[in-house]
């Protein structure tokens, strides 16, 4: 599985404010590149934090992107994946539309009914991990049903344990010039944070792109 992050920071590092509502950070040619990892994904991936803050769509803006998927005799959409131990997933969930499949990623310990609420509003409920979704786990099975490459798009509890199972191929990060501040704002990467062992990334280049700076990196 190639895994690829994708987000957008303020010039100091955060996703969003301290109240957790989505803030357009990237501009005009940003939003344009990310419909084009998506295009090229096999699905795009986001935590259940992201689901209840931003309820995002996930699928292609860009009708010329959608066409092309099709000549290729793909879907038009990428596939949309949630990891969401406890099913917490609203069933009115922009991404549980009928545009695209979605994967909701649970563990071992999600609440039945909710699950089975889940697959009534046309999810497709994958158990993976105790707990918590095992992303190795989950991954392993994204792939048996063809998903060999995929976007993740935050926020940041799901990107750093990503970096923690070691799972990143590619990140690709646009940082916005603006300061959004705040001490409980979420960052790139939380979760725990790293003590040692830092993972170390391997810079790919720097471009400006609309009143910021896009930089590519390799794991
Ligand atoms: N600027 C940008 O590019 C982006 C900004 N955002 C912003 O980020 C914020 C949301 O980020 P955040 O709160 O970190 O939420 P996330 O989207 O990272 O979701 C976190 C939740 O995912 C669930 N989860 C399931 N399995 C795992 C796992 N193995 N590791 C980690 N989490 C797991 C957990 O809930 P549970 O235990 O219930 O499963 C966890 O609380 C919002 O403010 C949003 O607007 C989001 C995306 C992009
Ligand atoms: N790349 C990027 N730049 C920003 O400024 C953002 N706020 C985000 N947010 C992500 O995009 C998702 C919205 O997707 P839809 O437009 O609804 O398809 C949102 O949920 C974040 O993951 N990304």
């Amino acid at each position: 599985m190639h895994v690829h992050v994708n987000a957008a920071t303020s010039a100091d590092g955060k996703l969003s404010s301290r109240r957790r509502e989505q803030v357009r950070i990237s501009g005009v040619d940003d939003f344009a590149r990310v419909d084009e990892i998506r295009a090229a994904s096999d699905a795009v991936l986001v935590g259940v934090g992201t689901v209840l803050a931003d309820d995002p769509h996930l699928t292609l803006d860009d009708s010329s992107l959608v066409s092309a998927r099709e000549s290729r005799g793909e879907e038009p959409h990428p596939a949309r994946v949630v990891a969401d131990s406890r099913a917490r997933t609203p069933t009115d969930a922009r991404i549980l539309d009928d545009v695209a499949t979605t994967y909701v990623l649970v563990s071992e310990d999600a609440p039945e009914d909710r699950c089975t609420a889940l697959e009534d509003a046309g999810a497709v409920v994958v158990v993976a991990g105790e707990g918590r979704v095992s992303f190795p786990e989950a991954f392993g099975v994204l792939e048996s049903r063809g998903v060999e490459r995929v976007m993740v798009e935050g926020g940041g509890e799901v990107i750093f344990s990503l970096f923690d199972d070691a799972l990143v191929d590619e990140l690709t990060l646009y940082v916005g010039s603006m300061i959004i501040g705040g001490r409980d704002a979420p960052t790139l990467a939380d979760g725990d944070g790293f003590v040692e062992d830092f993972p170390r990334l391997s810079l790919q280049s720097v471009e400006r792109v609309d009143d910021g700076v896009l930089l590519w990196y390799r794991f």
